[in-house]
C-alpha cells in the first residue's frame, strides 16, 4: 500500500510503517500528482481534501489526524465511497489548557479575579464540554450555548443572545459550518460583537471564520474595554496583522498542539483505518508515549487557590510564549508572515497536558484539593 502523509504528522512510521511505503509532503503542497500515487492519504487541517484533489486517484482511505473536519468535503468522500476518519477529541485537552493559560494572562493584565467572572461556552462538544467541566469544577459560574445539543438533550442550555448579554468571558468551541440551521460562519458578526458586555473577553480557538475578523478588528479598535484571544484566523496562514496587534493573546493555530494530543491523533486515525480494513490494530499508543511522568509539584496547605491554579497551569503551558513568538513573526512581509505561521507550527516544542501533573500538598486544604481535582491533576497524599 502507498501512504501519502503530511510531514507534520508524528508517529506515521510507527503506526503505518508495516502497512506499506510512506511518502511525506508539506500538507499545503499535497496535490493531484501526489495523490495519484497513493492508496491512503493522511492529512492535517491545511490540506483541502475534495473532488478536485482526489477524483480519479486510487486513494480509498483519508485520515485527518485532527479534530476539525472542515477541510474535508465529507459529502464527496461519502459519495465517492472513500472511507475517512478524523480524530475526535484527540487534542481537546490542549485547547482547554490554552484557554486556562489565556484566562490567567488576561486576569493578571486586567487585575481581576477569574472567580468573579461569568463564563459562556459556545459549543460544548469534545473541547467545550471538557472546558465546562474544568471551569465548573473550579466553582466558577458557567453558561453553555449549544443549540444542536439543546435540540436533542435535556440540559441547561442558554441562547447565544443570553451568553452575549450576560457573560464576561465567551469562549468559542463550535465546528466551522457554512450551511444549515446552526451554521457557524461569522457566528460572531458585527452585530453580535457590538453587543459584547463592557469589559468582555472573547476567546476563539475553534476556527477563524467563526468570528468575522474584520468586524472584530473594528470593534477592538473602537472599544478599549473588550479583549480578544485568537488562536485561529480567517484565511490562515494569512493573518490580519492589525487584528493580531489588537489581541491580548495571538497565536498561530496551536491551541491544541499538545504532544499527547498529536500522538493521540495519529493513533486514532490508525485505529479507524484498521477498523475500515477489518484488521486488528497491532500497534498500541501506550507503548509509544513518553514514559517519563510529568513533573511533580509540592505546595504548602496555606497557598492561595489562584496562586495554585496559576502555578499548575503555567508549569505545563503558558500561551504568552507562543504569543510572543507569533508577534515577532508578524514583522516581515506577507510571504514571510505566511512562512512564519507554518514554521512556528512545524517547530512547535513538545508540550504536555495539565491533567498529567502530580501535586503534593503539605496538609489538608479542601479548596486547594478542589483546584487540583478540577484540573484533572493527581493529588499525591503526604
Ligand atoms: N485551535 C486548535 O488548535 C483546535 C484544536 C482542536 C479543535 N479545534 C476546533 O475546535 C472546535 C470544537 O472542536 P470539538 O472537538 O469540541 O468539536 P465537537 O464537534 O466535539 O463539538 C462542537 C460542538 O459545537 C456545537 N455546535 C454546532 N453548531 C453550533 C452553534 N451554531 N452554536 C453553538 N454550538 C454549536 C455542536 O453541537 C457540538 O456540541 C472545532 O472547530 C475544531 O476544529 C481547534
Ligand atoms: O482540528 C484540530 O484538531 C486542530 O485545529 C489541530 O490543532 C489542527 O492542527 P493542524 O492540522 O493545523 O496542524
Amino acid at each position: 500500500m502507498r501512504i501519502l502523509a503530511d510531514e507534520n504528522i508524528p508517529l506515521v512510521d510507527a503506526f503505518f510503517g508495516e502497512l506499506g511505503e510512506i511518502r511525506r509532503m508539506a500538507g499545503r503542497s499535497i496535490n493531484r500528482a501526489a495523490v495519484a500515487q497513493a492508496d491512503i492519504l493522511l492529512v492535517r487541517s491545511v490540506t483541502r481534501v475534495d473532488r478536485e484533489l482526489l477524483e480519479g486517484s486510487p486513494v480509498h482511505f483519508v485520515g485527518t489526524c485532527t479534530i476539525g473536519t472542515d477541510h474535508l468535503d465529507l459529502d464527496y468522500l461519502d459519495q465517492a465511497g472513500i472511507a475517512w476518519s478524523s480524530a475526535p477529541g484527540c487534542n481537546a485537552r490542549g485547547v482547554v489548557d490554552y484557554v486556562l493559560g489565556s484566562l490567567l494572562a488576561l486576569a493578571e493584565g486586567e487585575g481581576v479575579s477569574l472567580a468573579d467572572r461569568r463564563y459562556g461556552v459556545v459549543g460544548a462538544g469534545e473541547v467545550g464540554g471538557r472546558l465546562v467541566e474544568v471551569l465548573r469544577g473550579l466553582g466558577w459560574d458557567v453558561r453553555v450555548c449549544d443549540p444542536p445539543r439543546q435540540a436533542r438533550e435535556v440540559g441547561e442550555f442558554v441562547e447565544l443572545q443570553d451568553i452575549i448579554a450576560e457573560c464576561d468571558v465567551i469562549s468559542l468551541h463550535t465546528p466551522l459550518t457554512l450551511h444549515g440551521e446552526h451554521s457557524t460562519f461569522h457566528l460572531f458578526d458585527e452585530a453580535r460583537l457590538q453587543r459584547l458586555r463592557p469589559g468582555a473577553w472573547l476567546i476563539n480557538a475553534s476556527r477563524g471564520a467563526v468570528v468575522d475578523n474584520a468586524a472584530l478588528r473594528r470593534e477592538l479598535a473602537s472599544r478599549a474595554d473588550i479583549q480578544a484571544v485568537l488562536d485561529v484566523w480567517e484565511g490562515e496562514p494569512q493573518v490580519d496583522v492589525a487584528l493580531a496587534e489588537l489581541c491580548w493573546i495571538a497565536t498561530p493555530h496551536v491551541a491544541g498542539y499538545s504532544l499527547d494530543g498529536k500522538l493521540r491523533g495519529t493513533a486514532q486515525v490508525y485505529q479507524a483505518f484498521c477498523a475500515a480494513q477489518g484488521s486488528k490494530p497491532t500497534v498500541e499508543l501506550a507503548s509509544l508515549m513518553p514514559d517519563a511522568p510529568l513533573q511533580g509539584l509540592w505546595f504548602d496547605k496555606s497557598a492561595g487557590t489562584e496562586q495554585l491554579l496559576a502555578t499548575l497551569c503555567r508549569a505545563v503551558y503558558d500561551p504568552r510564549s507562543d504569543d510572543a513568538a507569533f508577534r515577532r513573526s508578524l514583522a516581515g512581509d506577507e510571504a514571510e508572515r505566511r512562512a512564519g505561521f507554518d514554521y512556528l507550527r512545524k517547530q512547535y516544542p513538545p508540550r504536555r497536558e495539565i491533567d498529567g501533573l502530580q501535586v503534593a500538598l503539605n496538609g489538608d486544604n479542601p479548596a486547594l484539593e478542589r483546584v487540583i481535582g478540577a484540573l484533572g491533576a493527581t493529588l499525591l497524599k503526604r
